[in-house]
């Protein structure tokens, strides 16, 4: 019985306007597969309703956000919303030695960074609504925003959906257990992957000479 091939760990990135459905869906994955670890991004937004410090984000203000910055801790990092986001690099590259997958909610920004910094590692998905009326309907029912910051977030998701071009994958969101079963099929075909399969050369080489 031959044991499991290690893998490469990927970097599986969910990108979306606010309100379509990346953080249900990247809750729902990492309940249903322990080899997927969030990278807990940090951010100067005040926590929601719920949120949980260290869980969800790690909250923390803007000059040590800028020290996180300056020290290059931060293996990515942007503005939005009038807000800061940034990846610990750090956990990141620990996970990814483990063979494990890191999961990121990071903006198109953010993307384009981890492209940059680790091209053959990363998965991008991008998730759309089924309509720009739904979209609005979710983020009011989600009710963890004021009806300014709705606003706001509803003006900017015509900007952020013109990225999806920038993306290896796109699901839209129009039911969440089909959108699920469609993001584990992404991430289930991506570890199969020849080159993520590490030991792959002498597995065949093994069978090959028993034949
Ligand atoms: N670049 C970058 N974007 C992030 C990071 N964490 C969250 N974001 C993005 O910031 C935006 C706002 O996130 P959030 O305030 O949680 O609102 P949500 O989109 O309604 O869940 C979303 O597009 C997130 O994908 C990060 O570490 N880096
Ligand atoms: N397919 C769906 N159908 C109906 N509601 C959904 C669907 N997907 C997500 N939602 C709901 O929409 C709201 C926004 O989802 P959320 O995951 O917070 O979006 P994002 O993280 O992209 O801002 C939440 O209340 C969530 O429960």
């Amino acid at each position: 019985m031959s044991e499991i091939l290690a893998r490469r760990g990927l970097m599986l990135v969910l990108s979306s306007p606010s309100g379509a459905g990346k953080t249900t869906l990247s809750r729902r994955l990492l309940a249903d597969d322990t080899g997927v670890e969030l990278s807990v991004s940090v951010t100067t937004r005040k926590p929601r309703p719920g949120e949980i410090d260290g869980k969800d984000y790690h909250f923390i203000d803007r000059a040590t956000f800028d020290v996180m910055v300056e020290r290059r801790e931060l293996l990515e990092w942007a503005e939005v919303f009038g807000n800061c986001y940034g990846t610990p690099r750090s956990a990141v590259e620990k996970t990814l030695a483990g063979g494990r997958d890191v999961l990121f909610d990071v903006d198109w920004q953010g993307t384009q960074q981890l492209r940059e910094a680790a091209r053959v590692d990363l998965v991008s998905v991008f998730i759309l609504p089924p309509s720009v009326e739904e979209l609005e309907r979710r983020l009011r029912s989600r009710a963890q925003d004021s009806d300014d910051v709705i606003h706001g977030r509803m003006s900017k998701a015509a900007d952020e959906m013109s990225h999806y071009v920038e993306y290896d994958y796109v699901i839209i969101n129009h039911e969440i257990d089909r959108a699920f079963g469609e993001l584990r099929a992404i991430l289930g075909a991506e570890r199969l992957k020849r080159d993520r399969q590490v030991g792959l050369g002498d597995f065949v080489r093994t069978l090959r000479a028993n034949v």
